[in-house]
C-alpha cells in the first residue's frame, strides 16, 4: 500500500457568504509527502476538512482513491485527520483512545504510538482536556503517526509543540514514511522546519490554488546570489529581488526569475549561486496580488 491519491477538481466550499474555497483543482500524488501551504484564512482547513468528509462541499469534485470520500466508509478507514485541536475524545484516557485507534485501524502501529508517547513524555492515563497545548499537539501527532492510513492528513498539528517535539516529529515522520510509504498532508503556513520533507507542495491563497507544483520546480524558480556586496548590487541591478541581507562587505539576495546565463555572469564576478528557501518564495507569492493567476502555466 503506497496511499491514496487525491483529485480535487472546481472545488468550492462556502460558510454561509463566505467563499472558504473558490472553484479551485489540484492533485496529491500517491506516497508523497505533499506541504498544502498558505496564509492564515486561506482554505487549508477547510479543503483538509473535505478531503476528509469531516464537512461537506458546495460543489465541484473531490475523489481519494477514486472514489467521494463523503460517506464512503472504505476510504474514510483508510483516511485520518487530525488538526490543531486534536480530533480526539476528550473524556477518555490516551490510552483508552490508542486501544480503540488500534481496534478500528488495521494498519495502526501500538509500537510506534507507545516509542512517540514516551518521545514526547505523554502519560497514556490523563485526559486530553488535561493536557498542555503543545501536549495536545504531540497527542494528535501520536494518533496521526501511528494510524498510518493510507491517507494521513496533518493539519498545522505540530505548531503548538516546542522546538525539541517538533523536530522529533519531523524526524520520526520522515524515518516512518520511508518504511511505510504512504500519503501525508501536512498543512502549515510555517515553511522553513518542513521543507525539507515535502517532495510536493500546494499553495492555497484567498480560497484559489496559486500554484502547485514539486518543490524543486517551484525552487527553480529563483536563486540567491552571495558575494562582495558591489557585485551582488550590479548582478541583481534591474532584477525581481525579493530579499536581501547584508553582513560586512558581504551580502546575499534573492531573485525570482533564474536565467540560462546566470550561472557564467556569476562565475565571471566571483559570486556563487544558491537555491532559494520555499520560505521566501511563500512569502514572495503570497504577499504579491499580480502572482495570482500564475497557477496554471506552472502547474
Ligand atoms: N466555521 C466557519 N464559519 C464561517 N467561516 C469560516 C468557518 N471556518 C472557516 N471560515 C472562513 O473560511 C475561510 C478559510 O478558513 P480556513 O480555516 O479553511 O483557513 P486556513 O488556511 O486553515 O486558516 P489558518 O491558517 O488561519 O488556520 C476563512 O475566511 C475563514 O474565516
Amino acid at each position: 500500500m503506497s496511499g491514496y491519491g487525491v483529485e480535487v477538481r472546481d472545488l468550492t466550499a462556502r460558510y454561509d457568504t463566505t467563499v472558504a474555497l473558490d472553484a479551485v483543482s489540484f492533485s496529491i500524488r500517491p506516497g508523497v509527502i505533499t506541504g498544502l501551504l498558505g496564509r492564515n484564512g486561506s482554505g487549508k482547513t477547510t479543503a483538509l476538512s473535505v478531503l476528509a468528509a469531516f464537512r461537506r462541499k458546495t460543489s465541484g469534485t473531490v475523489l481519494v482513491d477514486g472514489e467521494d470520500p463523503w460517506e464512503n466508509e472504505r476510504v474514510l478507514a483508510g483516511t485520518c485527520l487530525v488538526r490543531e485541536s486534536g480530533d480526539v475524545a476528550q473524556d477518555q484516557k490516551l490510552k483508552q483512545t490508542l486501544e480503540y485507534l488500534g481496534d478500528r485501524r488495521p494498519l495502526f502501529s501500538r509500537e510506534l504510538a507507545d516509542q512517540l508517547m514516551d518521545r514526547f513524555e505523554l502519560d497514556p492515563l490523563t485526559r486530553p482536556d488535561r493536557l498542555s497545548r503543545g501536549k495536545r499537539s504531540a497527542f494528535g501527532v501520536v494518533v496521526g503517526l501511528a494510524s498510518r492510513t493510507p491517507l494521513t492528513l496533518l493539519d498545522e498539528v505540530h505548531l503548538g509543540m516546542d522546538a525539541p517535539s517538533r523536530y522529533a516529529f519531523y524526524d520520526v515522520l520522515l524515518a516512518d514514511w520511508l518504511e511505510h510509504p504512504r500519503t501525508i498532508v501536512l498543512s502549515s503556513h510555517l515553511i522553513g522546519e518542513i521543507e525539507r520533507l515535502l517532495e510536493d507542495v500546494v499553495v492555497l491563497d484567498r480560497g484559489t490554488v496559486l500554484t502547485a507544483s514539486d518543490a524543486d520546480t517551484l525552487r527553480s524558480g529563483g536563486i540567491t546570489v552571495t558575494g562582495p556586496a558591489e557585485a551582488v548590487a550590479l548582478f541583481v541591478d534591474g532584477r525581481d529581488v525579493v530579499g536581501r541581507q547584508q553582513l560586512g562587505r558581504t551580502a546575499q539576495a534573492t531573485l525570482i526569475g533564474a536565467r540560462d546565463d546566470d550561472a557564467a555572469r556569476a562565475r565571471q564576478a566571483g559570486l556563487e549561486l544558491g537555491p532559494v528557501a520555499l520560505q521566501d518564495l511563500f512569502v514572495h507569492l503570497t504577499d504579491r496580488p499580480s502572482a495570482v493567476g500564475t497557477s496554471e502555466e506552472s502547474r
